[in-house]
């Protein structure tokens, strides 16, 4: 925890496809926390270099990126949206929830994205292996690691509602 925090900074994290934007704008509508989609960020702050043609996405420059968001993390209050974690620092957050979906669901998520070829299968593997999950789990204390299976509609009211009632909790005791 950082003192100097007057509202906690959450990170939503996960494979693509599994719901992390739906998620974090409908908890930034319900808490006036500010939503920083970390993809967006990068192209806005031109971030980005060149091409990768294996994985059909281009480079993000970390340190660069990391440099811009240093100054909106200070005061909290941020829905942090992104498809990895280990990269931040990991005073940045004070809740880091990993949200889940089973591949079938994942899959046809991503078909429907337009996703294919090794794209859409590395990504499907991403999950069956639980790389992020492992990635948040060795880059954050395990008290502040959640995870949430986000398949239906109704577990995405119960998952924003979670992060939410943990929020509250969180201004409790550190306010
Ligand atoms: N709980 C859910 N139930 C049904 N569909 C969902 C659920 N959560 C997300 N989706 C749908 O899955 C797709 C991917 O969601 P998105 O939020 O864009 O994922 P991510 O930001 O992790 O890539 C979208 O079409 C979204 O509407």
């Amino acid at each position: 925890m950082n003192l100097k925090r007057s509202l906690p900074n959450i990170l939503i994290t996960g494979t693509p496809g599994v719901g992390k934007s739906t998620i974090s704008k409908k908890l930034a509508d319900r808490t006036k926390f500010t939503w920083r989609d970390v993809s967006k960020l990068a192209e806005e702050y031109n971030c980005l270099d060149e091409y990768d043609p294996e994985y059909q996405c281009p480079f993000l420059n970390e340190d660069k990126l990391l440099d811009i968001m240093e100054g909106m993390m200070a005061k909290g209050g941020n829905v942090v949206d992104y498809h990895g974690c280990e990269f931040f620092p990991e005073r940045w957050f004070d809740g880091v929830f990993v949200i889940r979906t089973n591949n079938t669901m994942l899959y046809d998520r991503l078909a429907v994205r337009g996703y294919t070829g090794k794209k859409l299968d590395d990504n499907v593997q991403c999950e069956i292996f639980e790389t992020i999950l492992e990635e948040a789990q060795s880059s954050y204390k395990p008290e502040i690691v959640v995870q949430l299976q986000n398949e239906t509609e109704e577990q995405l009211l119960n998952n924003v509602q979670s992060i939410v009632d943990w929020i509250e909790r969180w201004k409790e005791e550190n306010i």
